[in-house]
């Protein structure tokens, strides 16, 4: 696929939360196969857009299209089937059960269930189920292959990092062509942070045909991992190009970095 090909392009995109206009007429082109940072003060509207592009919330005017079809009114589970997948701010584990269970839950749309089948068709359950592990393990193991040893131990013993870890490979499993990341180094260290980053760059790697929307705060992040940015203020675009580009606008300083 070529690199220069748009995935997904967002026009005029607004949402409106009564009187905030969280999203205000944004225009974007998300490049396949690219690393895409989107930097912006608390409130400018990051993860709404996540949200309005997830079909978590409708959007209240523009168009959301990924790879040419239309998917702006598209409820969650479809945008999900279209392979958009996305971490949250907050970790959104279920702490009592194990790693496997928490990344095998990001494969819904995959696994053959209902009750005659897993009742009637035992062969075809575990070898659904040894799938399932086998690409659980192999997923986690390019993160921590300590986390795919341990694969059957609960989430919650474990530091932050892991569990990042393990709520990316959630979003991996489905194998998204876009994967939107918001915020991965939120509650983590500094070298936890670049530790995770290093992970993502090898999972971007490793995985073909995979593009990356991430949100952070921690600007020497987006210096690292992005090929391109935008910026967002008041729910607008305000700038857009390389992290040096972004970072060194004047419009860019005086609403982020508090310079007049
Ligand atoms: N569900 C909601 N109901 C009402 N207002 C909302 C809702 N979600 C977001 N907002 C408002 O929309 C604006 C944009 O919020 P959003 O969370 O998208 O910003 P952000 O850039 O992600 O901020 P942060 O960096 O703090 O996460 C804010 O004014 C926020 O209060």
């Amino acid at each position: 696929m070529e690199a220069t090909q748009s995935l997904l392009s967002i026009k005029g995109l607004s949402k409106n939360f009564g009187g905030v206009r969280a999203l205000d007429g944004l225009d974007l082109e998300v490049r396949r196969n690219r690393i895409m940072g989107l930097i912006g003060p608390n409130g400018s509207g990051k993860t709404t857009f996540f949200n309005v592009v997830t079909g978590i919330y409708p959007a209240s005017a523009g168009s959301v299209v990924l790879e040419g079809e239309d998917i702006t009114s598209f409820s969650p589970q479809r945008v999900y089937r279209r392979g958009v997948a996305r971490t949250f701010q907050r970790s959104r584990l279920l702490l009592p059960l194990s790693i496997l269970d928490n990344i095998t839950l990001g494969d819904h749309s995959r696994v053959n269930n209902g009750l005659m089948f897993n009742l009637f068709r035992r062969k075809a359950l575990t070898r659904e189920f040894e799938r399932s592990l086998e690409k659980a393990r192999e997923l986690i193991g390019i993160f921590d292959p300590e986390l795919a040893s341990n694969i059957f131990d609960p989430v919650e013993t474990l530091p932050m990092i892991s569990r990042r870890r393990i709520e990316i490979c959630r979003a991996l499993i489905g194998h998204p062509k876009l994967l939107l990341l918001d915020e991965p180094s939120a509650g983590m260290t500094h070298d936890e942070t670049f530790r995770l980053i290093d992970d993502i760059l090898e999972i971007k790697e490793k995985i073909e045909d995979l593009t990356i929307i991430i949100i952070e705060h921690e600007m020497t992040v987006m210096e690292r991992i992005t090929d391109h940015c935008a910026v967002l203020n008041f729910g607008e675009k305000i700038c857009e190009g390389s992290y040096q580009e972004v970072a060194g606008d004047p419009q860019v300083q005086e609403a982020y970095l508090g310079v007049d």
